[in-house]
């Protein structure tokens, strides 16, 4: 893995957030290629990571043992398309797509690939990313070695069995970090209509949602139930804000929002 030249075909948000996860770790930072069609976003790259940039899909993807695949959805087949001319066949293709299913890759290149699908997140960036892995029993276990450790090196992985989990990793971990962003925003943003400065909220909010996700990750003897219970004096303060969420039906919504997440999964399924 070491030794693996690193392409990341359409650089953009996610793929910055395992590439700078990926040099923190200390991984060199030569093996790493990234291409893009914005010059200011392959100029910020270089200048963040050091890492090679070009304009050319198919040159970095010719010299690269692993192909990160990160267009959106939308743009997939086409890139691939434009790649399907050449000998993939002793290279390991990663797709961080949401949606478009293992085996249409096949079709996108017009050959066989070694393809693992996998569904990361944001805070990869920052060492505490969730990504999730599906590939099939083509795949050698050397292969998936080296998959993992490139997404460990941001965080954590789990494998799941059959590829429709991921739309269920994608729920609950590829796109949750924008559920937790809009929760926070909602209370800074009441803290500012109340009267705080924004910088005040942002601190009072930011701090007690890091202590809360830590208060999770290191009691998993405890139940989310307790760990609210704990908080929530009898006739205090906790128990009014609890009781307007529960009866605005948080849960509801939360489950709602989920399922119409794995549904857009879905359509992209077959749209792309
Ligand atoms: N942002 C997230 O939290 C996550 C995103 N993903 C997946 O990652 C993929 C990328 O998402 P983001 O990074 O958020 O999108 P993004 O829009 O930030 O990045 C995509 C990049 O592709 C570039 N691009 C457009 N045409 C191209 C071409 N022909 N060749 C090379 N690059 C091209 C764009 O300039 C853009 O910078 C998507 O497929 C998405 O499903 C997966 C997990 C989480
Ligand atoms: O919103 C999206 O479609 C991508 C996949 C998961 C997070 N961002």
């Amino acid at each position: 893995m070491t030794q693996a030249k690193i392409c990341f075909i359409g650089a953009g948000n996610m793929p910055r957030s395992i590439i700078s996860g990926l040099i923190s770790n200390g991984y060199p930072a030569e093996l790493v290629h990234a291409t893009n069609p914005s010059a200011g976003k392959l100029d910020a790259l270089k200048a963040d990571f050091g890492i090679q940039v070009s304009h050319d899909n198919i040159v970095a993807a010719q010299a690269a043992d692993v192909i990160v695949l990160s267009v959106k959805p939308q743009l997939m087949q086409m890139v691939c398309e434009q790649m399907s001319h050449l000998d993939l066949s002793s290279k390991l293709m990663i797709t961080i797509a949401a949606g478009i299913p293992a085996s249409r890759y096949q079709d996108y290149f017009k050959q066989p690939i070694k393809l693992v699908r996998t569904m990361p997140n944001t805070p990869t960036q920052i060492g505490a990313g969730m990504t999730g892995l599906f590939a099939d029993e083509s795949i050698s276990a050397a292969n998936k070695q080296i998959c993992e450790t490139l997404m460990q090196s941001g965080g954590k992985t789990v494998w799941v069995k059959q590829e429709d989990e991921l739309n269920q990793v994608i729920a609950l971990a590829g796109s949750s970090p924008a559920y937790f962003f809009l929760f926070i925003e909602s209370m800074i943003q009441h803290g500012v209509k109340t009267g705080l400065d924004e910088v005040t909220a942002r601190e009072l909010a930011q701090q007690a949602a890091l202590g809360a996700a830590q208060m999770v990750v290191q009691n998993p003897q405890l139940s989310l139930e307790e760990l609210r219970t704990n908080v929530t004096s009898k006739g205090g303060t906790t128990a009014q804000a609890v009781e307007t969420f529960e009866q605005g039906n948080l849960r509801g919504l939360a489950d709602q929002a989920m399922t119409n997440c794995k549904k857009r999964a879905e359509e992209m399924a077959k749209t792309f």
